[in-house]
């Protein structure tokens, strides 16, 4: 396999993927990344030194010009423009690449659909602290990818986090857990800072103590074996301060608002899958 790896749609996602990669030894001269902006191309192309970056208002054909002698092909465009640009670089595929897709709700079957009969597919659900290697990605393969194209595209990911391998029926609720999830932790420390404030706190002071201390519990859970409800209890002392913080946030019914916000996330994939077919 040709150990080029080609990023089509080069945002959030798959940037968080690249620069993972390059954090974790991959070669950027290896790697090649699409846009649709020559400004995005640039600011790529700075960022992550020695990587090529092609802008589509540039170079039309840059998605194809991405994907050929490319071993490795990770379509990271909106659910939306997935199969346009499967379809899109169908003729420039070479029979053993293999296509990875990071998007939510486009199933494996609209995948192989949109690209030449036979094309190792892989479906995943990346999240973005792959930034730093500490991602969590699924990897479900479709029905033409052998057990060695699998090892090689879990090769691949492993240098971003944790790689799990899932059934596709269970993508949407893993996306409502640790695809969307990296935002409910942000979510929950936009809520901190703004109790600070509420609480007389001066909101620069506020934030850096809801930042420090959201990414200091996260490595706390990092930790190998930690349990989330053991290192809570740590912190809860016998009728103390945090005891009756927890007690108001269960009165409050915060753990069914987390279980809705995720079941909302979930329908919310099967509705677009739905749309798109
Ligand atoms: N943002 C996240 O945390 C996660 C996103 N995803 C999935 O990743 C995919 C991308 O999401 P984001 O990165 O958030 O979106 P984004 O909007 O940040 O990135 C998409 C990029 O693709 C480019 N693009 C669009 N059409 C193109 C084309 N035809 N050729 C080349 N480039 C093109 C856009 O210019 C943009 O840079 C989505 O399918 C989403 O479901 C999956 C897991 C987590
Ligand atoms: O919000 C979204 O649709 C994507 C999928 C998971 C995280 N971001």
């Amino acid at each position: 396999m040709s150990n080029r790896i080609a990023f089509l749609g080069c945002g959030s996602m798959n940037e968080a993927i690249l620069g993972g990669l390059i954090d974790g030894g991959t070669n950027p001269a290896d790697i090649v990344a699409t846009v649709r902006r020559a400004e995005r191309a640039t600011e790529l192309a700075e960022r992550h030194h020695g990587i090529t970056a092609i802008a589509g208002e540039e170079e039309p054909d840059n998605n194809r010009q991405a994907v050929v002698g490319s071993g490795v092909v990770i379509l990271g465009v909106k659910p939306v423009g997935i199969a346009a640009l499967a379809r899109e670089i169908s003729g420039s595929l070479a029979p053993a690449t293999i296509v990875i897709s990071v998007a939510a709700a486009v199933s494996i079957e609209q995948l192989e659909a949109a690209l030449p009969a036979g094309q190792p597919v892989i479906r995943t659900m990346p999240n973005t602290p792959a930034k730093l290697g500490r991602g969590v990605v699924s990897v479900s393969p479709g029905t033409n990818c052998s057990a060695a194209q699998l090892q090689q595209a879990k090769a691949v990911l492993s240098a971003v986090g944790t790689v799990v391998e899932i059934q596709e029926g269970q993508v949407d609720a893993l996306s409502a857990i640790s695809g969307s999830g990296p935002a409910y932790a942000f979510y929950l420390a936009e809520s901190m800072a703004a109790a600070g404030v509420e609480l007389g706190l001066d909101p620069e002071l506020a934030l850096l103590l809801a930042r420090e201390t959201v990414a200091g519990a996260g490595y706390m859970l990092a930790e190998p074996g930690a349990d989330p409800a053991g290192l809570r209890r740590a912190v809860t002392s016998p009728s103390g301060t945090t005891e009756r913080a927890i007690a108001t946030f269960d009165e409050r019914g915060l753990p069914a608002i987390i279980a809705a916000g995720a079941r909302a996330a979930a329908v919310r994939a099967a509705e677009i899958t739905r749309q798109l077919a």
